[in-house]
This record gives structure tokens, C-alpha cells and sequence, in this order.
């Protein structure tokens, strides 16, 4: 019996034919990350090569990161070990919406249930966020993280790990920062005091009705940038710019895939266009993901940069604080509700 929470509309149904087309760049991150070839050429290219992507697609992969592999092999195998418990075990460290980091197995997208269960820990414990999405209510509170007992070593696996996807994420942010025409540090005053970044495991167990259901359905990230290590079953989708075709990406071992989110898109003035994805779901194998969401501090204002609008070209978006978006959209993760959730489009200029 097909349980209809996860049946999607018919339009956003996948088709399950394989585009093989060109796919999201891959980009050779070793001018900065291997120090003998550091010179400033290697470094004006890759910033061009990272612009490009950028604006072509809003995703792409890279390799010779720097992030040491041994590392992401122990939260991959953590992720497995963890999933394959009881339900009743993982259940042990549900998140809830007081306390919105642990297991869950029910989360929404765009009001259908996701065929996925997923285990979320946040950077920074306590994370302080706002009681409310009330613009008025200046309540601050802080979620905390839940450990599961099993598999051992849980906290230091993830927090290793952790780490290293910041700093990458501070890299990219400079790269991305000098492909706008920006001062390369200009993005770190958002994430250095304080975040409300998170990790997330991802399972997408085999399911019988995959022409029918989706992973994740199609989305934007709300955030600056998200890094995914996905396993070598592939399922995830990117709209391509244009015909607006759903891409898959093919997996690359050791690689990383990097997409800009929503606040990118804001401070870019839209320069840059963070991109629809989903994930796609087979009835045979089961996939693991691991995405990092780096998101700003709550109090940070989101706006156009002063250094990116001009009369020649005006700031297309109202400001929004960070923190109230972040509570507003977790609200319609716990459960199906009438209205579609919040987007940045809500705060465009017309
Ligand atoms: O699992 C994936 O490949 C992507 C997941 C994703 O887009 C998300 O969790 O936001
Ligand atoms: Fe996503």
C-alpha cells in the first residue's frame, strides 16, 4: 500500500531516464590547498573557474580539497552503523521542535513527506537561535545536541569531521568572495562569532515506488553554502539553467559537491542564483549523504552588499535577519500545512 504522504504531484514526479549530459564542473582546488603551487595566476584561475560555476550552474565538485580521507570514511562508516539500529534506538535521540538536532524520520519538503530518515548535529552547542519567527519578539533560546550512544566515539568522529567542513567552507567563501570583485574575508563577519551551521546524516532506504516518491523533493538551501559528500549510489538532481532540465549528479570519489545557498544569492545581488535540487530514490539500493549547512549567525542581517548595488543596479531584496527565516522555515518541517513555506522571493523587490 502506498502511503500517500509521499506521493508527489504529478508535475514534480521524477522521470526515471537518466540525462547523461555535461555535468556540474569539477574544480582542482590544490592552488590553494597544496602549498608548493600557490602562485597568484593558479589562484586568479580557479577564481574564475569558481565564478563561472557559480553563474552557470550554482553547483560544482571539488577535488585536492585538503579535507584527509580517513576523516570522511569514519562518518560514513559512523552514518551506517548508526542507521542500521532498531527504529526504537534510534528513537532514543528524536529531535523535536523544542530541540531540532537529532533523528527524524519524517521531515517535509514543500509539504510532502521525503522518503529518508536523517540525523542532524549542530556546529556550534548551544546554538543560539530566536523563540519565535515573530519579528517583534526578541527571545533568544539555543538548541542543544543529542548523542546517540552507539556507535562509539559518535562526538569525536563528527566533530573531527566537523572542523574540517568549516574550514573548507571559509576557503570557498574567500574564493567566492574574490569572484564578486569583493575583499576576500568579506563574508567571515556573518560566521566568525557565532553560527547556526549543522551537519546532517542522510538514509534513503530502497523504495518500492520511486516513479512516485522523492528523497528530498526539489528545493533551494537556504543558507551561504552547503558541502555533500554523497556515496557512490547516485540520486541527487540539479536543475540546469536554461531547459530547466533535472541533471543527476554522477558521483566522484573523494569529491565534494558544493552549492550555493539562498544568503549567497542575497548578498549577491543575484549574481549568483542558488539552484533546485532533489534527490531521487531507487528500489534497490539504499544511499547515504552526508550535507554540511553553513549558516550565518541568527542575529546576522541578510541584505545586498553596499559593494555589489549601485542606481545602475538597486538591491533587489528587502533585509531579513537570518535567525527568524531559519525558525519560520523549521516550522514547516514538522509537519504538512496549508501554505507553502518561506523564500527569499517573499523579500524580492518587484
Ligand atoms: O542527499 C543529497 O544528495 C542531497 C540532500 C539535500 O539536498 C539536502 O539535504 O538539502
Ligand atoms: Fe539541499
Amino acid at each position: 500500500e502506498v502511503d500517500p504522504a509521499f506521493i508527489q504531484d504529478p508535475q514534480h514526479r521524477p522521470k526515471l531516464s537518466i540525462i547523461q549530459a555535461q555535468g556540474i564542473p569539477i574544480i582542482d582546488l590544490s592552488p590553494i590547498t597544496n602549498h608548493t603551487v600557490s602562485d597568484p595566476s593558479s589562484i586568479e584561475v580557479l577564481v574564475k573557474e569558481i565564478g563561472s560555476a557559480c553563474k552557470e550552474w550554482g553547483f560544482f565538485q571539488v577535488i585536492n580539497h585538503g579535507v584527509p580521507l580517513t576523516l570522511r570514511q569514519n562518518i560514513e562508516k559512523a552514518s551506517r552503523l548508526f542507521f542500521a539500529q532498531s527504529l526504537e534506538k534510534k528513537k532514543k535521540v528524536s529531535r523535536d521542535e523544542m530541540s531540532p538536532s537529532g533523528y527524524y524520520d519524517t521531515e517535509h519538503t514543500k509539504n510532502v513527506r521525503d522518503w529518508k530518515e536523517v540525523f542532524d548535529f549542530q556546529v556550534k552547542d548551544p546554538t543560539l537561535i530566536p523563540v519565535t519567527a515573530d519579528e517583534n519578539d526578541d527571545r533568544v533560546t539555543h538548541w542543544t545536541n543529542q548523542l546517540p550512544q552507539y556507535p562509539p566515539h559518535f562526538r569525536v568522529i563528527i566533530q573531527e569531521y566537523i572542523q574540517e567542513m568549516e574550514k573548507l567552507c571559509f576557503k570557498l567563501l574567500e574564493l567566492i568572495a574574490l569572484s564578486l570583485g569583493l575583499e576576500a574575508k568579506r563574508f567571515e563577519e556573518f560566521f566568525i562569532e557565532d553560527q547556526t551551521s549543522f551537519i546532517r546524516l542522510n538514509h534513503y532506504p530502497p523504495c518500492p515506488y520511486p516513479h512516485l516518491a522523492l528523497g528530498v523533493g526539489h528545493h533551494k538551501d537556504p543558507g551561504a553554502l552547503t558541502i555533500l559528500a554523497q556515496d557512490e549510489v547516485a540520486g541527487l538532481e540539479v536543475r540546469r539553467e536554461g531547459d530547466q532540465e533535472w541533471i543527476r549528479v554522477k558521483p566522484t570519489p573523494d569529491a565534494y559537491i558544493i552549492n550555493i545557498g539562498d544568503a549567497i544569492q542575497v548578498w549577491s545581488n543575484d549574481a549568483y542564483e542558488s539552484v533546485n535540487h532533489r534527490v531521487v530514490v531507487n528500489s534497490e539500493k539504499e544511499r547515504f549523504s552526508i550535507p554540511f549547512f553553513f549558516f550565518p549567525a541568527h542575529d546576522t542581517e541578510v541584505k545586498p552588499l553596499d559593494e555589489l548595488i549601485n542606481e545602475q543596479n538597486p538591491s533587489k531584496f528587502r533585509p531579513y535577519k537570518w535567525g527568524k527565516f531559519l525558525v519560520h522555515r523549521l516550522g514547516s518541517n514538522f509537519k504538512k500545512q496549508n501554505e507553502a513555506n518561506i523564500q527569499i522571493y517573499h523579500y524580492k523587490i518587484a
